[in-house]
């Protein structure tokens, strides 16, 4: 056992490529870079000292190659120097300043920072390297080529041996596979999903040197439309930059899809988020330990770009005319009531829940109704990536390096086993469903066409069929039932603190009417921390209980909301069963 760790590490730091760079401006001060199959590796060495920093693989997002470009003349009347910034191009292009035969590659990194006050940060570095050891622009550039090989073969987590550099030659260069699908809701939030996308998306993707196809919503439900009519295999992930209403779009465009077990398993779903709650983006970041900050695409570009994905659990949602797929919550009552009703505060971004909560807890409402629940069997375990910072002592890089060489020198998935554990109780025999209404988002009274709804078959009894005794039931009157399988419904409400993209859980929150204002102003101000949730609430006035599966049965003589991942669905009996790491999902 031990023995394989040792030979794992040395095959980790076994050098694969090494050559030294020298920095123009400072004089006697020499850059060994090495790489390796953990990461990159700058050793700095000076009259004074030596030192060195390791950027891991995991860090670096692509690598370019890029010329010099032609110096245009200056105006006769220009009396500032020229900038000596470097200008570069790609190597076709029809710009390029011949004269100079180095080949520079551009190295992209997001580094790990400890920034003073505001904790973890990633910072943007670019390490230039330029090759002009050789008298040839295409021996230099054959160099810069196989350090980009290595580099890119790295990032998507291949391993590198050195016997297989040799062949990474000019002719046998590194060619991308991938190609993304960008659905992009200019309608999101305060409405700038195409903003985010042309500024902070594209330029990550044009880094990494990732194609991809653009394609901008241009009506409510033209994302699942679009997922479920599309040739999606000439894509090898779906990016969606906008809300959870629009991830919520591309998950069930996927399910009305006869290829849908396929399409989850091999295009994983990426999200920028771009919307006013956000919870699938904030509880991925949470899941993968990703700072957030006040404008947090930066983890979502990230994966971008990165070949990581997970899985992700879905939840099988049936009322009584629809089925659907959801990946964030279910819920009635008060948190359903604020979603619902603040719609008209939009322009205010994430703000308009906190305005709406404070209006709902003055008007406070409760609803009468049964509630079944079937709980958790086994107890969670947590899985958490976890950023090691780099050890020794850094460089302190600056944003951008520039260096160059010396011249003149010569798992069997869960629905299977959710088909093979089908119970006696459920009504369909296949795993297709007709809809009744118009499934999604938008107005639940208006009907557009019937898709089928493919999908693993239910392990419950179907909604109007008596449930078994092993399930809990509560009757009577509660402020709210809502339920959550991400740690975050949005940015701000960090709903259940141990929940994780695939624990397979329902974590179910019941409010019982009995609750006290002071209690619920206190539930509410705890929910932006997760001090809500203690561990003892069995049996209080707010509960949060793990489950599998659970129904609603509202009292039909009241009237109300319910919501799935915040999207408005028909107020009326409601069930929910996990299917655990049915998804797949971009991670940084
Ligand atoms: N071009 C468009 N015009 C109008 N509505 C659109 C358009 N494209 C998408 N939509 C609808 O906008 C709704 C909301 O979008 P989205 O979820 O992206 O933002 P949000 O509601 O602000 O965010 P969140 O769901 O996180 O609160 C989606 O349900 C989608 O159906």
């Amino acid at each position: 056992m031990s023995m394989d760790i040792k030979i794992n590490e040395s095959n980790q730091n076994r050098i694969l490529l090494e050559e030294t760079f020298y920095v123009l401006t400072k004089k006697n001060c020499v850059f060994r870079v090495r790489l390796t199959n953990s990461g990159l590796c700058l050793i700095k060495e000076s009259e004074k000292d030596i030192k060195e920093q390791v950027i891991p693989i995991r860090e670096i997002i692509g690598c370019r190659c890029l010329r010099s470009k032609k110096q245009t003349k200056g105006c006769t009347c220009q009396s500032m120097p020229r900038s000596s910034s470097l200008e570069v191009v790609e190597e076709n292009s029809g710009d390029l300043d011949d004269s100079d035969i180095s080949a520079y590659l551009y190295i992209y990194a997001y580094i790990f920072q400890n920034s003073k006050g505001s904790g973890k940060k990633r910072e943007r570095t670019i390490i230039t390297l330029r090759f002009r050891s050789f008298d040839k622009y295409e021996d230099n550039n054959k160099e810069a080529q196989r350090w980009r090989t290595v580099i890119k073969r790295l990032i998507k987590g291949e391993n590198v041996n050195t016997t297989s550099i040799l062949d990474f030659t000019i002719s046998n260069k590194y060619k991308e596979n991938r190609r993304l699908l960008i659905l992009c809701n200019p309608k999101s939030g305060p409405g700038k999903g195409k903003h985010i996308f042309q500024h902070k998306v594209a330029p990550i993707l044009q880094e990494a040197e990732i194609p991809f196809d653009l394609h901008v919503t241009k009506y409510a439900n033209f994302a699942r439309e679009f997922v479920r009519g599309s040739n999606l295999y000439q894509w090898t992930g779906i990016i969606v930059v906008g809300g959870d209403g629009i991830v919520f779009e591309v998950i069930n465009g996927i399910f009305e899809r006869w290829d849908w077990s396929e399409i989850i398993k091999s295009i994983p779903v990426g999200v920028v988020p771009g919307g006013s709650g956000n919870g699938l983006a904030r509880s991925i970041a949470y899941h993968c330990s990703e700072p957030w900050l006040p404008s947090p695409t930066l983890p979502s570009a990230l994966a971008a770009v990165r070949n990581n994905r997970t899985t992700m659990d879905l939840v099988r949602v049936e009322t009584t005319s629809q089925i659907m797929f959801s990946f964030l919550s279910v819920g009635w009552g008060l948190l359903s009531d604020i979603d619902i009703e603040s719609e008209r505060l939009r322009m205010l971004g994430g703000q308009r829940f906190t305005i709406w909560s404070l209006a709902r807890l003055i008007g406070l409402r409760s609803y009468g109704g049964k509630l079944w629940y079937l709980p958790a069997a086994v107890p969670l375990l947590e899985t958490k990536d976890v950023f090691e910072s780099t050890s020794g002592s850094n460089l302190d890089l600056p944003s951008e390096v520039h260096l160059e060489t010396q011249t003149g020198r010569q798992r069997v998935d869960s629905w299977y086993s959710a088909n093979s554990r089908r119970s006696a109780y459920f009504s369909a025999s296949g795993s297709s469903y007709q809809s009744t209404a118009g499934s999604g988002g938008g107005d639940p009274a208006q009907s557009v066409d019937k898709p089928v709804i493919y999908g693993p078959a239910p392990q419950i009894p179907c909604l109007p069929a008596p449930l078994p005794t092993s399930w809990k039931c509560i009757s009577g009157r509660f402020v709210m039932v809502h339920a959550s399988y991400q740690s975050h419904l949005s940015e701000e409400c960090f709903f259940a603190p141990d929940a994780r993209l695939n624990d397979g859980k329902i974590w179910l929150l019941i409010v019982h009417a009995g609750a006290s204002r002071s209690q619920l102003l206190h539930f509410l101000l705890g929910l932006s921390t997760g001090a809500h949730a203690s561990a003892d609430s069995e049996g209080g006035p707010i509960e949060l209980i793990p489950v599998n599966a659970f129904r609603i049965e509202p009292d039909m003589s009241e009237t109300g909301y319910m919501t799935v991942d915040g999207e408005h669905v028909e107020y009326g009996p409601i069930q929910a069963e996990i299917f655990p790491s049915l998804g797949r999902i971009m991670i940084p």
